[in-house]
């Protein structure tokens, strides 16, 4: 079947999220973050001395400015450090300048593309600076929410190890049971981010197993079947990609996931991709699964401290593998890997499924265009079918691919704000593959 391509998402139509989140949300998160540099002082006074407050300083300066910009709708502007993704992120922004007939604009271009900007012009900040220039401004936000959640993480933790204990004797029904389980699990772990609060906290304080059952009619596209069948039938190759999303609580049940899939025999090999900078407030760097791990192995509750050990026996072993690209940081939709990251797309063609986690990765994913909610999700892919992929996202923005027909109708009739209170969810497989 094939559809006309529809429009971009965009500020454009100010009765979307794009607008909401452009003219409430992102100035909030921008504020923040200058608050937090000028929290740093003192400490970073005391740590790196006074040339460090001066780089304080310069990094709130630009944060300001780039409010400003963003509040009185000017111009995007090429990017001035030098990042091994300058050039990319500048030729992109001169291709949409060519593509619009005029320079961007917050309130007038695409919405993923703007968004994105506005994380790489933060980073443009501190990478100016020569002490300073590893800082991660939303650090702390990241770390308080996953302390916030230590006891729902023990709780799942000590469940998980209740199944690893069986999983030698366990049946294939029962490891199919598992793999059930755990994607519901990393699927609601994605409620859990702070960009989507406007970065205020968002931590998981109930357990997760509970909610389970009464989530699941929740699940508005549910593909786990073919999941399972795809991980069945392909027995040739052992390894399996999962792209993160979020730091905190959902990490945990990303890595619940990963242990599943190896404990079970899905596969030999797990590869997490990470993130190459701080990234929609919550997004997981390469400190931030560092630290987790850490967090984990160091606790003093036993469930957490065994999966610290044991993970980091499988990032040792290489059975598990913590990657970052910088193609997941620039303002590129997922249609586009094949020609801008052509080795990442190689890469995912030896991987028996990929899942991608969260509301960006399924924007991305679907080109952040303004599909008719039937469309199917194969179609709004686009032609990105390096390997059979999963996507397990939580509804938080104002698209939607693969329901059936009237479907949207009915559950808007339980609840308005269905799109993007992420109370609603997706699994969509599709197993199309250009090998
Ligand atoms: O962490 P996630 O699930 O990708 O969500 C990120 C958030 O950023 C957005 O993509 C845009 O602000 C929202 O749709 C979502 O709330
Ligand atoms: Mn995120």
């Amino acid at each position: 079947m094939q559809e006309n391509i529809p429009e971009p998402l965009s500020a454009k139509n100010k009765s979307s999220f794009a607008y909401f989140t452009i003219r409430d949300r992102l100035p909030v998160i921008l504020s923040k973050v200058a608050d937090t540099v000028y929290r740093k002082k003192t400490f970073v006074k005391d740590i790196h001395g006074e040339d460090a407050t001066e780089e304080l300083k310069f990094i709130a300066g630009c944060i300001s400015k780039l409010r400003n910009e963003l509040q009185t709708n000017k111009p995007l502007v090429p990017l001035k450090d030098n990042g091994p993704d300058t050039e990319v992120w500048n030729l992109s922004l001169a291709e949409l300048t060519q593509r619009e007939g005029g320079e961007p604009k917050w309130f007038v271009s695409p919405w993923l593309y703007v968004e994105c900007y506005m994380y790489r012009r933060i980073q443009e900040a501190i990478a100016q600076c020569t002490i300073l220039h590893n800082l991660d401004p939303f650090e702390e936000q990241k770390k308080k929410a996953f302390t916030d959640s230590e006891e729902a993480t023990e709780v799942l933790l000590h469940y998980l190890r209740q199944i690893s204990e069986k999983a030698a004797s366990a049946s294939d029904d029962d490891k199919e049971e598992y793999l059930r389980e755990f994607l519901q699990i990393a699927l609601w772990g994605n409620r859990c981010d702070l960009s989507i609060s406007a970065s205020q906290e968002n931590s998981q304080t109930e357990s997760i197993l509970d909610q389970l059952h009464h989530l699941e009619p929740n699940i508005l596209v549910n593909d786990t079947k073919q999941v399972l069948n795809c991980l069945r039938s392909n027995v040739k190759d052992r390894a399996i990609d999962i792209v993160l999303d979020n730091a905190g609580f959902e990490l945990v049940t990303d890595l619940c996931l990963a242990e599943v899939l190896l404990m079970c025999g899905w596969a030999d090999c797990i590869r997490m991709h990470g993130k190459a900078m701080p990234w929609f407030v919550s997004d997981v760097t390469s400190s931030d699964f560092e630290w987790t791990l850490d967090s984990l192995f160091k606790s003093s509750r036993p469930s957490m401290a065994y999966f610290g050990e044991l993970w980091r026996q499988r990032l040792e072993k290489k059975s598990w593998m913590f990657t970052v690209e910088d193609f997941w940081t620039i303002p590129y939709d997922f249609a586009k890997m094949k020609t801008s990251s052509s080795s990442l797309y190689e890469r995912f063609k030896d991987s028996k499924i990929v899942f991608f986690k969260g509301d960006l990765n399924y924007r991305k994913l679907l080109g952040d265009l303004d599909w008719n909610p039937t469309t199917p999700f194969e179609v709004t892919l686009r032609g990105f079918h390096p390997a059979p992929l999963c996507a397990l996202r939580t509804c938080k923005a104002d698209l939607i691919a693969g329901l059936a027909a009237g479907q949207k109708e009915t559950v808007e009739k339980y609840d308005k704000n269905w799109m993007l209170n992420g109370n609603w969810a997706v699994i969509s497989f599709c197993g199309k593959s250009n090998q």
